[in-house]
């Protein structure tokens, strides 16, 4: 265990590096999913994706229904495969004890429940101890993850008292508290006012160089800005695979969108309907 200093616009990030994070890895991609269906209620909502996500931020994009949800669900291991394949970390995620490799992911859903009297820190703590963290790691970690979402001033605060944006922030600060290998946020930008969307942005830019981040969101600009990758999906499937530039290349003038990224967007869908 050592640790790692990462320097992100001037300012000195510091977190634990594990000592299996140093190891040289057997597998070639964080995430590898081969013809993956996954149901959600009745409806096939993620219906044949191949995708390989290694480190890096990888934005997942798509219209209302798409299947995002659903996907990050499946990654998250809370929603088990209909069909097709699985892997996380080179392992299939089956059978009843699934807390090593979730003990590697941090996982942000789009709602999650708190105890409103629980304080921020008190809150970021409790979610460490679920992830079984090493109790003597744990108030450490949880400051750096309290104060990478510039929560300190609120630190010490109710749940309950918190904003919304406020209360996405220690959504974010709990599910990076365990320095995760994969980590899954299901519309991390949601409520958070501009600054905070910006600061956001450098956070994942942190986290890049050896996390898988998977971020889905329906803010296209937030992937021009953050991501390494992006993914597109349209129907459970997906649509187009590549580099935020690659993306913005797609679009042309006639396309619709305010920005070479969305007129990508509009483009990639159109084509795929
Ligand atoms: N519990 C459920 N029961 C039935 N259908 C569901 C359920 N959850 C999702 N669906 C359906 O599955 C499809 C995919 O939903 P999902 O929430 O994964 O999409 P999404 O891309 O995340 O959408 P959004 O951008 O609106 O959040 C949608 O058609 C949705 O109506």
């Amino acid at each position: 265990m050592r640790t790692h200093d990462c320097c992100v616009e001037g300012r000195i990030l510091s977190r634990v590096v594990k000592t299996a994070e140093t190891a040289p890895t057997t597998y070639a991609w964080e995430i590898h999913t081969s013809g993956l269906r996954v149901r959600a209620g009745r409806r096939m909502a993620v219906n044949g994706m191949d995708l390989s996500m290694g480190i890096g931020v990888h934005g997942i994009l798509g219209p209302n229904g798409a299947g995002k949800t659903t996907l990050i669900r499946a990654l998250a291991t809370v929603l088990s495969p209909a069909g097709g394949s699985l892997e996380l970390m080179g392992t299939t995620p089956s059978g009843r004890d699934l807390r090593p490799i979730r003990r590697e992911i941090g996982y942000l859903p789009q709602q999650f429940g708190f105890y409103p009297r629980f304080t921020v820190r008190e809150f970021v703590e409790y979610m460490a101890w679920l992830k079984e963290m090493p109790k003597n790691e744990i108030p450490g970690a949880v400051q750096r993850a309290i104060d990478r979402t510039d929560l300190a001033s609120r630190a010490d605060d109710k749940m309950k008292t918190l904003s919304g944006g406020m209360i996405r922030r220690a959504g974010i600060a709990q599910a990076i508290v365990n320095d995760p290998r994969i980590l899954l946020l299901d519309e991390p930008t949601a409520g958070l006012d501009p600054a905070q969307r910006i600061q956001f942005r450098e956070l994942l830019r942190s986290l890049s160089g050896d996390t898988c981040v998977v971020v889905s969101t329906h803010l296209v600009e937030d992937v021009a800005a953050a991501c390494t990758d992006v993914v597109l999906m349209a129907d459970g499937k997906l649509v187009f695979q590549g580099t935020p530039e690659t993306l913005a290349a797609a679009g042309g003038d006639s396309d619709v969108g305010d920005s070479p990224t969305e007129r990508g967007y509009s483009a990639l869908l159109g084509r795929a309907r």
